[in-house]
């Protein structure tokens, strides 16, 4: 079967091993992310997967492992030559292991959500999505106070830049909440102002950490195709980490499924959703229960039938 994460994948982890102390959280964990896939990463609490996700981001620096990534194209050979060297980066691919958080955003282009809201309350929820352009309106003042004085280009990049922040506003729903503050917006849209702020960066992946944890049903189908819609414009890919079954078999390409910090399964939603260890390990059961375990999953991802 020709599948996007083994023909052309955006993203290749091999071997990644965090340990804490004693305690190994990923395992020798190895997967690859496809371009322009939603691929969701799930598994019992503890499983591992923030931990993975830490890694990823460069909040963590894994201790073993290597995380290939290139927003164009992942060539093996360049990868190779990569590691074999001291570098970071050769163009357009980065072993991100080797890199610091702010070098993966701005650089390899991923963005992330985190489990507990991060956005800046006090702000509004333009500002929210104007400061999450900083970099690049800086960038065009030449990192200067007189370039932000004079320059055409800051003016361009500033115009851009709001165009953006309105763009996605509306987009979400909130260009009537443009200038409240974020802190004041109900949760499901602070949800998704996340993401917007997240996507106003323009990133070639966009890593989320649970984003439909404490959404009601309506407000999960409404991420959901949020998400969907992101992923079929073409120009970002999705990694999530859901426990929302839900979503996780309406909108996913492609599940990597984590438990005890080892990888256990890895396919597609319905292989996975099929997968005898998955169903007795995400379901905290015993494998003799597993026709008990297999209903209950079917169950909880009933509403993701539609998939797409
Ligand atoms: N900074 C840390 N120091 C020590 N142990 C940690 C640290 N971060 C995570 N762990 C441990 O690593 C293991 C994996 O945790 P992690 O948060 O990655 O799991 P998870 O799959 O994201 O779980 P959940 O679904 O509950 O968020 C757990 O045993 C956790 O206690």
């Amino acid at each position: 079967m020709s599948a996007r994460w083994i023909d052309d994948p955006i993203l290749r982890v091999d071997a990644l091993t965090m340990r804490f102390g004693g305690l190994v959280a990923v395992n020798e964990v190895s997967f690859a992310a496809g371009r322009g896939d939603i691929t969701a990463l799930i598994g019992p609490n503890g499983a591992g997967k923030t931990t993975l996700f830490n890694c990823l981001t460069g909040f963590y620096q894994p201790t073993s492992g290597r995380i290939a990534f290139s927003p164009e194209r992942l060539d093996a050979e360049k990868i190779e030559r990569l590691t074999r060297s001291a570098r970071k980066s050769d163009g357009d691919t980065f072993l991100l292991e080797r890199m610091a958080d702010h070098e993966i955003v701005r650089k390899a282009r991923l963005a992330r959500t985190f489990q507990n809201i991060r956005l800046f309350q006090g702000m509004s929820a333009l500002e929210n999505l104007m400061i999450a352009q900083g970099r690049s309106l800086s960038r065009a003042a030449g990192f200067s106070v007189l370039g932000l004085l004079g320059a055409p280009s800051w003016r361009r990049a500033e115009r851009a830049a709001v165009d953006r922040a309105a763009g996605w506003l509306e987009r979400i729903g909130l260009t009537g909440r443009a200038d409240d503050p974020a802190g004041e917006l109900p949760y499901g849209d602070q949800r998704r102002l996340e993401i917007a702020r997240a996507m106003c960066t323009n990133p070639a992946l966009l890593c989320l950490d649970e984003p439909a944890a404490g959404l009601n049903a309506t407000e999960s189908r409404d991420l959901a195709d949020l998400l969907r819609a992101i992923r079929d414009e073409g120009e970002t890919s999705i990694l999530l980490i859901e426990h929302d079954m839900s979503v996780v078999m309406r909108i996913s390409d492609h599940v990597v499924v984590l438990d005890y910090g080892q990888k256990i399964a890895d396919g597609s939603p319905v292989e996975v959703r099929e997968n005898s260890a998955v169903i007795a390990a995400y379901l905290g059961v015993e494998e003799t229960d597993e026709p008990a375990a297999e209903a209950a999953l079917a169950e909880s991802a009933k509403t993701g039938s539609d998939a797409t």
